[in-house]
């Protein structure tokens, strides 16, 4: 990212300690209420400047959403953001400042179940006959897992990050964000190349299956690097990843306003003028300042005037335009009785290449009570646009069925209710998350999150970290002290 190179360590001491003393007061407008807007708000709130922050929807958190109806006993399911890897120091950071309790995240376990290819396997079992799952795999790929496979084919690229990240990722951005996740894999530059039966034993277990055509470095530093390190350990909020964007609310005050939905901007020379609308009676409303930071996903900001246009620059209109939002879709289903405990899935998952996917079974629940909810479907790309054409009964019928090759017909029995929730028709997200098609981050990656006359940009499209809390929580941090360093 030009001009924001705030470091690690710079942002940890900015949620600690703030922004810097003696700045000039200013007129703030953020646009959304999700993460990255209540983190660059209240930075800016505490260090004296006058913010509003507008959101468009009836609840702050955006893309963190625990869905708590029409579950009972204190259960929840996680919409989007549901797991937490304890490398992301900033989002631990504002647990620890609003004292919010976390428990393990179980993302692996021996006993998870792979139903592939007809076969039903423990995970434990696999790594020791990786063939067992039947993929149609060249003589020399037998007996290696889909990470085996996979380090082999990345292996010299990561080796050379390695050496020197910060000087060699612009390097390997350079010299391969040409590449698609197929075309790494199947034509690889290190001369290492994958068999299609390889490829596709990669991507089914290893959740790349959606993303063929996208950017190979983005999956490798957004899924890849970190969900084939078995070491890493994983967290969540105990009781709902809700908390954290809620524990905001109460420093905002009045200052959050609701239900305005941002239609337009306009940047004058001396202000910038943001117009809204409310989402149901359409009443408009205009708000001025002396900046205005926007959150909003790129997807969605197609739908938002800027005025003049040439206040954009050629490559940041170019980016709102094209930038990749990867569609997903998610459903919960609440049983009587945690069944699949009896086969040593406490948290833990399941993988199929039935159009269920991905499987996430409960690593946490409500003490003393016997039922559970599990992320019965967990879909990514064209997996999700599978299920984005079908209403929520049928999504969780054909998740039960699902879920049946693994468990039997008593998912039936057990089974009390669900909901399924798909972010493609989200009007204020547009999809998942970000991650970059092939050439998109060489050709318009750093104008993303470059300030452009009033107006600056975070969320978590806005930093090289997409997909994550993370991201957004990096990109607000270097958003508010922009604003808070402008002299006008
Ligand atoms: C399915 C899914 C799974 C995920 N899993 C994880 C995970 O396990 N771990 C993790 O760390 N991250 C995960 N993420 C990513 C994480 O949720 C996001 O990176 C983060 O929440 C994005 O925050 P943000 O503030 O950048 O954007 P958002 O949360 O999208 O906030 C933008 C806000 O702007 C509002 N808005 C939109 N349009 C307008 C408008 N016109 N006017 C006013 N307001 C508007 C929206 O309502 C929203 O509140 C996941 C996301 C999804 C969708
Ligand atoms: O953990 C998840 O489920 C996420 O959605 C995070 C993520 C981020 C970027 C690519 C894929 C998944």
């Amino acid at each position: 990212m030009e001009g924001r190179v705030l470091s690690e360590e710079e942002m940890l001491n900015t949620i600690r300690n703030g922004l810097p003393p003696g700045a000039k007061p200013k007129k703030v407008i953020v646009a959304g209420a999700g993460i990255a807007g209540l983190v660059a708000g209240t930075l800016l709130l505490d260090a004296g400047h006058d913010v509003r922050i507008l959101e468009a929807s009836q609840r702050v958190g955006g893309r963190i959403y625990s869905v708590r109806s029409p579950f009972s006993e204190g259960h929840h399911f996680e919409a989007g953001a549901m797991r937490i890897p304890e490398n992301h120091k900033l989002v631990f950071e504002y647990l620890h400042k609003f004292k919010l309790p976390y428990n393990r995240f179980v993302n692996a376990l021996p006993d998870d179940l792979f139903y592939i290819n007809g076969r039903k396997v423990r995970s434990g079992i696999y790594d020791k006959n990786p063939d067992l799952l039947g993929f149609p795999v060249a003589a020399h790929e037998k007996g290696k897992t889909a990470e085996n496979l996979l380090r082999y084919a990345i292996q010299p690229l990561v080796d050379y990050v390695n050496e020197d990240p910060e000087r060699h990722w612009p390097i390997i951005i350079k010299r391969f964000g040409n590449y698609s996740v197929d075309g790494f894999l199947k034509h690889n530059p290190f001369g290492r190349s994958l068999s299609s039966g390889a490829v596709d034993k990669i991507k089914v277990l290893l959740s790349l299956e959606g993303f063929p055509e996208l950017s190979f470095l983005e999956t490798l530093r957004d899924i890849l690097l970190i969900f084939i390190n078995r070491k890493m350990k994983w967290f969540e909020i105990t009781g709902g990843n809700d908390q954290l964007p809620k524990a905001f609310v109460p420093r905002l005050g009045d200052r959050l306003l609701m239900e305005k939905r941002l239609t337009r901007i306009v940047q004058g020379p001396k202000t910038v003028t943001l117009y809204t609308e409310h989402p149901t009676n359409r009443e408009t409303e205009v708000f001025e300042a002396d900046r205005a930071i926007v959150t909003l996903p790129f997807s969605v900001l197609n739908f938002v005037q800027i005025e003049p246009e040439q206040s954009l620059s050629y490559y940041k209109r170019r980016a709102i335009r094209e930038l990749h939002y990867v569609p997903s879709t998610k459903v919960g289903l609440q049983f009587k009785r945690r069944f699949w405990e009896e086969e040593g899935l406490r948290g833990g998952k399941a993988i199929s290449d039935q159009a269920s996917r991905f499987t996430y079974y409960p690593s946490h629940y409500p003490d003393g009570i016997q039922s559970g909810v599990v992320l019965g479907s967990y879909t990514w790309e064209d997996d999700s646009n599978l299920w984005s054409c079908l209403p929520n009964q049928t999504r969780i019928y054909e998740t039960l069925k699902c879920l049946s090759f693994f468990h039997g017909s008593q998912v039936y029995r057990e089974f009390t209710t669900g909901v399924s929730y798909c972010w493609t028709n989200n009007p204020y997200a547009g999809g998942a998350f970000t991650m970059f098609k092939p050439f998109q981050e060489q050709e318009f990656g750093d104008a993303i999150s470059t300030p452009e006359g009033r107006l600056h940009f975070a969320g978590e499209h806005a930093t090289k970290t997409h997909g994550w809390m993370q991201g957004s929580i990096e990109s607000a941090v270097n958003a508010a002290h922009e604003v808070h360093q402008e002299l006008t």
